[in-house]
């Protein structure tokens, strides 16, 4: 029998609320998810005292984890032909089952660890052909969405803000996907580091970040887990999107049911049952929020909190730190955490919008608030 992983309906009960700091492990993503980028260092404190409780089942298995993957192959009534759905749903597509000839060791030398994440350890790998360098992502067979994450990641390669799979070789236990490396760190060290971001440089990743996510909605992929700790950084100030562990297939009109993402990401509606791709929104727009603001907009001392904030908080944008940024970019973070989904804005709309592409309009606050920030006299 297949075990659940990231996103099993049958977690949607209130177990779902009990787990306040579901894990300890401060390289994964959970603790920044879940609260201010500031309150980092306490919760460092508190998940040192709660170090030997009961480690990652409580947290991806009852909250983030929810919506089952169908085992491979199997119809479900949520991978429906759809808009961009340019493969149908299968186990593992030609394009990467190359690597099924050889064994992977065959093919490869394994490197150190560079990443772990709950399901799966990502390491660093050389060919032995070219020399070249790429990321291997092992997931164990077992977890019923792993057959769902390959085949995603297959239909979405290729784009230049997807993280790009070169090869999957099957083994009796496991898959082992051949990802490119993306060297430059995750977005959230980035943010924990350096604070926050001006507007330009917001706009930069922002934008790249929406490409992305557009991308995903019109090849019918919710992402459903858009957080900086999901965001790998590659040069030149370019990301890519990783860990589609999460994400689901939709065609038009669709809607997903089950608990999944990242608390404190995570969209109102989830918390209510159904929805859509727009949950993608949502979440972007918490980054976009911890972006320009250096924390996080709905938090809270537990879960539960979290929760009631995300649900009924009204932020306010016209006090503190919000007096030094931009009117269309408060605007836009407004329309995209917008609780009415049918109001919310669409990654097309968001990349419309006139904030991260200057247009005469608002390139003048912009320049006035980098120059706010800097200290320096606008050009
Ligand atoms: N292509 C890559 N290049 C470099 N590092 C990577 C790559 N893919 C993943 N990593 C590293 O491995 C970590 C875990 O990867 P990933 O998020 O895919 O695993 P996961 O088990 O699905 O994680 P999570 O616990 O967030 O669900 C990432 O946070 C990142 O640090």
């Amino acid at each position: 029998m297949r075990k659940k992983r990231k996103g099993s309906e049958a977690d949607t009960g209130e177990n779902a609320q009990e787990e306040v700091i579901p894990t300890c492990d401060l390289k994964s993503s959970n603790v920044r998810s879940h609260y201010s980028l500031e309150d980092y260092n306490r919760l460092k404190k508190r998940c040192k005292e709660d170090r030997g409780r009961e480690p990652v089942t409580s947290f991806k298995s009852r909250l983030a984890g929810i919506a089952t993957a169908p085992p491979c192959g199997a119809s479900s009534s949520l991978v429906l032909p759809g808009r961009g759905l340019k493969r149908k749903i299968g186990c593992i597509d030609v394009a990467t089952q190359t690597g099924r000839k050889n064994k992977f060791e065959d093919d490869y030398i394994l490197g150190d660890a560079i990443g772990r994440g709950k399901f799966g350890s990502v390491w660093l790998c050389r060919s032995k052909v070219t020399g070249v360098e790429f990321a291997c992502k092992t997931l164990q067979k077992g977890e019923e969405t792993v057959h769902r994450e390959v085949e995603i990641m297959q239909h979405l390669s290729g784009h230049p803000g997807v993280v790009t799979l070169h090869a999957v070789y099957e083994e009796s236990e496991c898959f082992q996907l051949v990802m490119e490396l993306c060297s430059g760190g995750r977005l959230i060290d980035q943010m924990v580091d350096e604070g926050r971001y001006s507007e330009q440089r917001a706009a930069n990743i922002f934008k790249d970040v929406m490409l992305v996510i557009k991308y995903c909605h019109d090849m019918g992929v919710v992402h459903r887990d858009i957080k900086p700790e999901n965001i790998l950084l590659v040069s030149l100030g370019k990301m890519k999107l990783a860990d589609f562990g999460l994400a689901m297939r939709i065609s038009n009109g669709q809607t997903l049911s089950g608990l999944a993402g990242s608390p404190a990401y995570v969209a109102p509606e989830v918390l209510l049952g159904n929805y859509s791709e727009k949950v993608d929104i949502w979440s972007a727009g918490v980054l976009l929020h911890a972006l320009l603001v250096g924390g996080l907009p709905f938090q809270g001392d537990s879960l539960e909190a979290v929760f009631e904030a995300i649900k009924n908080v009204k932020l306010d944008f016209h006090t503190g730190i919000w007096d030094s940024i931009s009117k269309p970019a408060r605007d836009l973070v407004a329309r995209m955490l917008t609780r009415d989904v049918s109001a919310r804005i669409t990654a097309d709309e968001v990349l419309r919008d006139c904030w991260h592409v200057p247009c005469q309009r608002n390139l003048h606050s912009l320049l006035i608030s980098e120059y706010l920030l800097s200290g320096l006299p606008p050009l």
